[in-house]
């Protein structure tokens, strides 16, 4: 396999029957969400995409991923490289995590570019969710002779994989708005508070893991109070960021309370900086910068308005470990909120989080 891996793809759940298909399916899944996972966050306004190409006997020949808007898809990009390393004539199956395109964009479509190559068996993780697009690609390649699959089920760990690919792109495609990530680190007596002089409490792995999330992500929301209380910087700093992002810094406030120079020190780190009243004015906003994937970094006063008002999608609490205990690890819990009932949160395509349930929100709880 010629791309470098990058993070850790998702365990096969037991629902994945894997004994039902060709030798090297679910390996080529695996390179092909390994590889998209390694854009997320690069690629909008587009979906991360990953595929992987499979000689006759299942062997992953190659993988590779759309890397950036207007930038190649990850079929044309798996096929160069196939054909840079002189392996076209082995090529047997592709496999994608998004249905390939039927049309011209900023590039070729990718069923003519797959009808082209040796390639006659097509597994695809998940349908387009764009209306105008979804099918098309399907049934350009059966018409044209290849044996298409599609993955689903909601107890196949990979069709699982694959739709947390895309639901931040699916939440855009069909609402306008961005999928919204709340994250609340929590220290062990359950306060949001970091102490005096300090800036967090979460332990180093758990701060990767929030900085990974704000690489993932297209914009930051926070609100005056954590503004002035930290000054953060909500840069990437625990591990490299995507070379040149400019993400959006929405700040929520009903005043004037941030200086000037504040917003001008947040645009020299990278951030585009938008002050929002209302919650109202949250998914507009950010919907019209384009924005895919959004997390919240806010203090409690902006988490309970969020809450009371549902305009969440998922929800990452990072609990602080029992200080007192030898080996503490941090606990982590995803929630998807009730709107999202049935969908797969992107959260669990996070090495740190591929273990933990996408559990229902219980607002008894
Ligand atoms: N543990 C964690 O995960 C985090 C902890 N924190 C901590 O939180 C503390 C700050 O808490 P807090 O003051 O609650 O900060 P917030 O980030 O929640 O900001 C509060 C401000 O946001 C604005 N706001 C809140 N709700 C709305 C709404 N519905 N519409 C418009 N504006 C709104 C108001 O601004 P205005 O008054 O200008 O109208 C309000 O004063 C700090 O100590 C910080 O360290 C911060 C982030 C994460
Ligand atoms: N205290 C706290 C968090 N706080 C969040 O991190 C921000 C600081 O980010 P930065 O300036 O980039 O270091 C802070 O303002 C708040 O939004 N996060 C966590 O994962 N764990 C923690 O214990």
């Amino acid at each position: 396999m010629l791309a470098a891996p990058l993070s850790r793809p998702p365990p096969l759940g037991p629902g994945s029957d894997a004994s039902q298909r060709p030798p090297g399916v679910e390996a080529g899944f695996r390179a092909a969400i390994e590889a998209a996972c390694a854009f997320i966050g690069a690629t909008t306004p587009n979906p991360p995409v990953g595929c992987a190409i499979l000689d006759a006997t299942g062997r992953v020949l190659v993988a590779a991923a759309h890397q950036r808007a207007g930038g190649s898809h990850a079929e044309a990009q798996a096929l160069r490289l196939l054909e840079q390393a002189g392996l076209t004539a082995q090529a047997a199956a592709l496999v994608v995590t998004l249905e390939p395109c039927n049309h011209t964009g900023r590039t070729g479509p990718c069923t003519e570019a797959i009808l082209a190559s040796p390639v006659r068996t097509v597994w695809i993780g998940s349908a387009d969710p764009n209306p105008l697009v979804t099918g098309h690609g399907a049934e350009r390649l059966r018409d044209a002779g290849i044996a298409v699959h599609m993955l689903n089920g909601p107890d196949d760990a990979l069709s699982r994989a694959c739709q947390a690919l895309i639901a931040p792109f699916r939440c855009r495609a069909i609402t306008g708005h961005p999928w919204i990530t709340v994250k609340q680190a929590l220290d062990a007596s359950g306060s949001m508070i970091p102490p005096r002089g300090a800036s967090t409490f979460t332990s180093s792995a758990s701060l990767r893991l929030a900085h990974r999330l704000r690489r993932c992500t297209d914009a930051i929301i926070t609100g005056t109070g954590t503004i002035l209380a930290d000054d953060p910087s909500f840069t990437v700093r625990h591990l490299p960021d995507h070379p040149g992002r400019r993400r959006i810094l929405a700040i929520l406030g009903r005043g004037d309370r941030v200086s000037a120079e504040t917003i001008q020190a947040a645009g020299a780190r990278g951030f585009d900086v938008r002050s929002i009243r209302s919650l109202d004015e949250v998914l507009p906003t950010l919907g019209e910068a384009g924005v895919m994937w959004a997390m919240v970094e806010a203090g409690p006063s902006v988490l309970a308005s969020l809450r009371e008002a549902g305009l969440w999608d998922d929800w990452l609490t990072i609990t602080q470990a029992d200080p007192t205990r030898h080996d503490p690890v941090d606990r982590l819990d995803v929630s998807l909120s009730p709107r999202r009932a049935g969908e797969v949160s992107p959260l669990s395509l996070l090495p740190e989080l591929s273990d933990t349930s996408n559990t229902q929100w219980d607002d008894d709880a």
